[in-house]
C-alpha cells in the first residue's frame, strides 16, 4: 500500500496482518482489499483486541479491524483499544457493503429457527428483518459472523443455536444451507474497516484524507465541548464522525473520538491540532490516511495552505520590525 508505514524496512520477510477472523468474516473481505495470502501472512484472531495487541507487541505488522457501521455506528471495542495503551495509528481505510445470509445445518427450516448466532453488530443490522420473519428469535452473541457459521459447521452436537447470520461467502465456505439470502434492514449498509500499524512514516497526503483523533475535555468547565469544536470550525476543518466514549474511571467523564477531513501535513489540520493541544488536556493522534471514497473536502477560502503560510510570513515580518499593513 503506497505511503504506509513499512514493517521493519530492509528485512525481506513477508508482512504479517492480524485480522478479526476466522476466515469468512467481513473483516477478511476488507483485508483482501489491501493484500492477499500470496504476498503476506494473514493471521485470523478471535477478537479485535487480540488483533490490535499483536501489532503493539510486534507479532504482527498490521491489523485490520472494523471501526464504523453505517447502521449501528462506531465499533466501541476498536475505538477504545486504539484510544488507550501503547500508540497505534491508522494508515488506511476500507469500505465493505454488508448484507447477511441466514444459514443452518441441513434439515433446519426457516420456521423452526428460534436461536440465531452472530456478531452483535450484525444482529443490530437485521433486527427489523428478524421481527418480521422470525418474531421472538433470540440472539446468541458470537465473536464474529464467521465464528457463528464455523461453530455450526464444526459438528458440535449442542452449538446452542439453530442458525447463523453471516456473509454469503461464509455460508458457502462452511458448507451450510441458506435459509434466507439478502438479510438486512438497510440494503445499502456499509462497514468501514481500518488498517492499523505502529507509528512510523505517515501515508502521503492525497488531497482526500482523514485524520482520526481522540480528545479529552477539561473537567467541569462550561463550554469545554464548544471550545474543542471551535478549533475545527475556525480553521474550516469538517468532521465526518464524532462520538463520545466513557473514559471509564468515573461517571460523567467522556472522551471524544473524531474523524476530521484532511491530513496532518495540511496547514489547517496542523493549526487545529495546535489549538486542540492548547485547550484539551489529552489529544491522541490516531493517524492521517487516504479516504476510501476518495472524496475531497470543500476548502473554505482563507484556509488553504498558502493562506496560512502568507499569514505566518506577515507575522514574521512584524517580528523583524517591518510593519506592513496587511492587505497592502
Ligand atoms: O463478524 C464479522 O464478520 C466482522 O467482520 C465484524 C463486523 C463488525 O464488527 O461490524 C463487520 C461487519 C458487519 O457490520 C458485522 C460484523
Amino acid at each position: 500500500m503506497a505511503g504506509t508505514a513499512r514493517p521493519d524496512e530492509g528485512q525481506a520477510r513477508r508482512p504479517r496482518y492480524a485480522y478479526l477472523g476466522p476466515e469468512g468474516t467481513f473483516t477478511q473481505a476488507a483485508l483482501l482489499q489491501v493484500t492477499s495470502a500470496d504476498e503476506a501472512d494473514l493471521e485470523p484472531c478471535s477478537d479485535v483486541v487480540t488483533a490490535l495487541e499483536r501489532v503493539r507487541s510486534g507479532d504482527a505488522d498490521f491489523a485490520v479491524v472494523p471501526i464504523e457501521n453505517s447502521v449501528e455506528g462506531g465499533v466501541n471495542v476498536t475505538l477504545d483499544t486504539l484510544s488507550t495503551g501503547a500508540p497505534l495509528v491508522i494508515v488506511g481505510e476500507m469500505l465493505v457493503p454488508v448484507t447477511f445470509t441466514l444459514c443452518a445445518r441441513p434439515g433446519m427450516t426457516l420456521e423452526k429457527v428460534r436461536r440465531i448466532s452472530t456478531h452483535p453488530h450484525a444482529w443490530a443490522q437485521c433486527r427489523r428483518w428478524i421481527t418480521e420473519h422470525l418474531d421472538g428469535a433470540v440472539h446468541v452473541p458470537a465473536t464474529s459472523t464467521a465464528a457463528a457459521a464455523a461453530l455450526l459447521a464444526s459438528g458440535e452436537p449442542e452449538p446452542g443455536f439453530d442458525a447463523a447470520l453471516c456473509s454469503e461467502l461464509s455460508a458457502r465456505q462452511y458448507g451450510l444451507e441458506v435459509l434466507a439470502a439478502g438479510v438486512a434492514d438497510n440494503p445499502h449498509a456499509v462497514t468501514r474497516f481500518v488498517l492499523v500499524a505502529r507509528p512510523g512514516r505517515l501515508p502521503e497526503p492525497t488531497g482526500a484524507d482523514k485524520t482520526t483523533l481522540m480528545v479529552h475535555l477539561a473537567d467541569n468547565e462550561a463550554g469545554a465541548l464548544l471550545n474543542m469544536l471551535e478549533q475545527f470550525a475556525t480553521r474550516g476543518v469538517n468532521l465526518s464522525r464524532i462520538e463520545s466514549r466513557p473514559i471509564g474511571d468515573s461517571l460523567g467523564r467522556y472522551s471524544f473520538s473524531i474523524d476530521a477531513e484532511g491530513h496532518v501535513a495540511e496547514e489547517r489540520v496542523q493549526a487545529t491540532l495546535i489549538g486542540l493541544h492548547r485547550v484539551c488536556p489529552t489529544v491522541r493522534f490516531l493517524g492521517s490516511y487516504p479516504r476510501a471514497d476518495g472524496q475531497r473536502p470543500h476548502v473554505r477560502p482563507g484556509t488553504y495552505d498558502a493562506d496560512f503560510r502568507a499569514a505566518r510570513e506577515w507575522v514574521g515580518s512584524l517580528l523583524s520590525g517591518y510593519s506592513r499593513v496587511e492587505g497592502d
